[in-house]
């Protein structure tokens, strides 16, 4: 018990050195914490970027005249096709899908004997050609006078003879003439009718070309306000040939756009207003009436020069029905066959010219800007017989 101080002094020294060592890692623990602390409200990257953002339209507000000057200025405007022979450039087309009737009335004609039942099949050729009832009776009739008379056997003879009795069908004294001149410094005024799908709006932007190739300037309204998108398909063509289009509000008053067009077309004095209108069913009397007051509307500014009907040759005799109601409501002068080139029943044109006393001024072959042609029947009827010289040589 003598060393009982050593022993103290010991115990203390390890308690100092004990303290001394446990203290200082308290101390750093404590200061870890806060650092965890700050770290969690630190915003997320993605806040960083939206405060970016929010601050970026003041940082990048100078730039925006740079931007103004980078837009391209001016739409590239195409130089559509000439006009001229359009249908003679077009008839390989036209003939693949009119060979059938040709090729099959010729060699049905060609027969060893021109008996009853191959009258009979020359009747049903044309009638699937759709040719129509009447004018097929008066095709085969004066066929059948005119062969037995004359005696006619080579294929030369034959296809003339043939060529003939279709081009009376076809009637070629009826005035073709696109009438699109301006008249007492006014534009000529255009309407442009027909059934949903039938190829309106897509004829008024072929027509456009056509007109912008020969020098004119036009001006398209688009008053099938019903589809937003028949407007900008219209506005798509215009802009590409480099004419002006006139547009209402969605659901707007069709007759008030159209005559807003024509005004417009006359204070600009541009040479011919289009006026695209909505696809109407026959049997929705309101509708019907509705593009006779767009008629009647527009015609406060001047007589429209020409109503044109657009058809689909696909339809065949059914679209017949349709298209009379609109020569009922609004007077028609022209008819546009569209779609001849996916069709092998290129008799329609006979039958629309009979059953509506209309003729047909442009015919679409094709989808594409410059697959419109005016149509001329001897063109027209060579494509439907076939080259002259294929019958010569078989003849
Ligand atoms: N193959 C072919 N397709 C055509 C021709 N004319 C138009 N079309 C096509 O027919 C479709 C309908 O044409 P639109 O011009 O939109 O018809 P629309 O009469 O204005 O139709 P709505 O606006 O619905 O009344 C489109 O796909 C055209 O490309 C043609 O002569 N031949």
């Amino acid at each position: 018990m003598d060393n009982w101080w050593l022993y103290a002094v010991v115990a203390l020294v390890v308690i100092i050195g004990a303290a001394l060592l446990v203290v200082p890692r308290l101390r750093k623990g404590r200061e870890s914490e806060p650092a965890e602390q700050v770290t969690k409200p630190e915003p997320p990257a993605s806040s960083a970027t939206a405060v970016e953002e929010a601050e970026a339209p003041v940082v990048e507000a100078p730039e925006a005249p740079e931007v103004v000057a980078e837009k391209p200025a001016e739409p590239v405007v195409e130089v559509p096709e000439p006009t001229v022979g359009r249908l003679v450039r077009l008839r390989a087309r036209l003939a693949r899908s009119q060979n059938a009737i040709g090729r099959g009335l010729l060699s049905l004609l060609a027969s060893d004997k021109l008996d009853e039942d191959v009258w009979e099949e020359i009747e049903g050729t044309l009638l699937a050609a759709d040719v129509g009832v009447q004018p097929t009776t008066v095709i085969v009739d004066r066929l059948r006078e005119r062969t037995r008379v004359l005696g006619t056997r080579t294929a030369v003879e034959l296809r003339k003879l043939l060529a003939e009795e279709l081009t009376i069908a076809l009637d070629p004294d009826m005035d073709r003439t696109l009438h699109t001149e301006p008249r007492d410094g006014k534009p000529a005024v255009m309407l442009v009718v027909g059934v949903n799908g039938a190829g309106k709006t897509t004829t008024c932007g072929k027509i456009a070309r056509v007109l912008v190739a020969d020098g004119r300037t036009v001006l398209l309204g688009a008053a099938d306000t019903f589809r937003a998108a028949a407007v900008d398909q219209l506005a798509t063509w215009a802009h590409r040939v480099g004419a002006e289009v006139v547009r209402g509000e969605e659901k707007a008053d069709p007759a008030s756009v159209a005559f807003d067009a024509v005004k417009k077309g006359i204070d600009a004095g541009v040479d011919t207003v289009m006026i695209d209108t909505a696809g109407r069913l026959q049997n929705k009397a309101g509708l019907m009436d509705e593009l006779g007051k767009v008629k009647r509307v527009v015609e406060k500014h001047g007589p429209v020069a020409e109503t044109l009907l657009v058809l689909d040759a696909t339809t065949g005799q059914n679209g017949l029905e349709q298209a009379r109601v609109f020569t009922e409501v609004c007077d028609v002068s022209g008819v546009v066959l569209t779609k001849l080139d996916g069709t092998a029943k290129g008799g329609i044109v006979i039958a629309v010219q009979r059953r509506l006393g209309v003729p047909v001024k442009l015919v679409g072959l094709g989808e594409g800007p410059d697959d419109l042609a005016p149509f001329n029947v001897s063109d027209f009827v060579d494509a439907l017989l076939g080259d002259e010289r294929d019958a010569k040589v078989s003849g």
